[in-house]
């Protein structure tokens, strides 16, 4: 659990913005911000990492306080036990890749551990290039391996897969799930990308102004705006009879939803097929996923 109380004036092009921040967000979830450009999303990451200071409030990660103004406590930034991976990406531009990683490993870490990682992201033939050789999506992924190296308890990530192309972006969002499931870490994500935030999150809270504006579970968040969320793929989980009808559980990513189907359009499905969830959350319907 990391219980957040910040209150951060800032300064917006259109004057003064107060950030007011009081949330308490779930251990071993994937808690994702969204909102409007300026909202103050990065802003609150930067001061749980402790990158900036907050003007009031508190910040207690798993019991542990890493700032308090009443208290008088700053932890600084490489003490506070979590990973980021910010939109600047701060890699050191004159170290290849493997030497970015390798500064972030941990005494008791292998180069084992550098290696499942180029391999699993697909960095292994950049890993002798300096960084600032590197495309900004290159770029992206280094900094987001460089968030993993020492399996944090909590993650930062602030759109860590913008600048990726589909593909890729598609395997990185299956490979967070998967150190994610691996881990049991808290994972905190800003995105902007509504496939990608149902696919991964657990919770959804809105930004707007500086202020929570909407939380709720990501169908609940996007179905009050019947957000087109176009073939996410899915597995059927389960097919329970019900009167006349089934009600057929997939889970898609780190959710599970459920849909009702008539009994003719279930004939050719079973458990354990991967299918394509097409449409809105609000009026789902399931096709076959074509071989490539
Ligand atoms: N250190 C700071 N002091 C004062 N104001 C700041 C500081 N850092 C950022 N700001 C301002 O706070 C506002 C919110 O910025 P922030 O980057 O947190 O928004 P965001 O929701 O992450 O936006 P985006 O989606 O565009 O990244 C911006 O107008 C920015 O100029």
């Amino acid at each position: 659990m990391i219980e957040l109380r910040l209150i951060k004036n800032l300064n917006t092009p259109n004057g003064k913005m107060e950030l007011k921040i009081d949330l308490s967000i779930p251990k071993g979830e994937i808690s994702t911000f969204y909102g409007e450009s300026g909202a103050g999303k990065t802003s609150t990451f930067r001061m749980i990492g402790g990158l900036l200071s907050p003007d009031d409030g508190h910040i207690v990660a798993n019991g542990d306080t890493w700032w308090d103004k009443s208290k008088k406590i700053n932890i600084k930034p490489q003490d506070r036990k979590v990973g980021f991976a910010f939109q600047d990406h701060a890699l050191f531009p004159n170290m290849t890749v493997r030497q970015n990683l390798e500064y972030a490993l941990k005494n008791h870490q292998t180069k084992k551990e550098i290696d499942d990682l180029l391999k699993e992201m697909e960095l292994g033939e950049l890993q002798d290039k300096k960084t600032d050789m590197l495309s900004g999506g290159q770029k992206q992924r280094v900094s987001l391996a460089r968030a993993l190296v020492q399996k944090p308890s909590i993650l930062l990530l602030d759109e860590p897969l913008s600048a990726l192309d589909n593909n890729m972006r598609i395997k990185l969002q299956d490979f967070i799930l998967k150190f994610h499931k691996e881990n049991k870490c808290t994972i905190l994500l800003i995105s902007h990308d509504i496939k990608e935030i149902v696919k991964l999150s657990n919770k959804v809270y809105v930004l707007g102004n500086g202020e929570i504006i909407k939380s709720g579970a990501p169908s609940q968040i996007f179905e009050q705006g019947r957000v087109d969320i176009v073939k996410l793929e899915g597995t059927i989980k389960g097919i329970q009879e019900k009167g006349e009808s089934y009600n057929v559980s997939i889970s898609i990513g780190n959710n599970t939803i459920s849909i009702p189907m008539a009994r003719e359009d279930i004939k050719g499905y079973s458990l354990g097929d991967t299918i394509l969830v097409n449409s809105k959350i609000t009026d789902t319907t399931i096709s076959k996923k074509i071989k490539k």
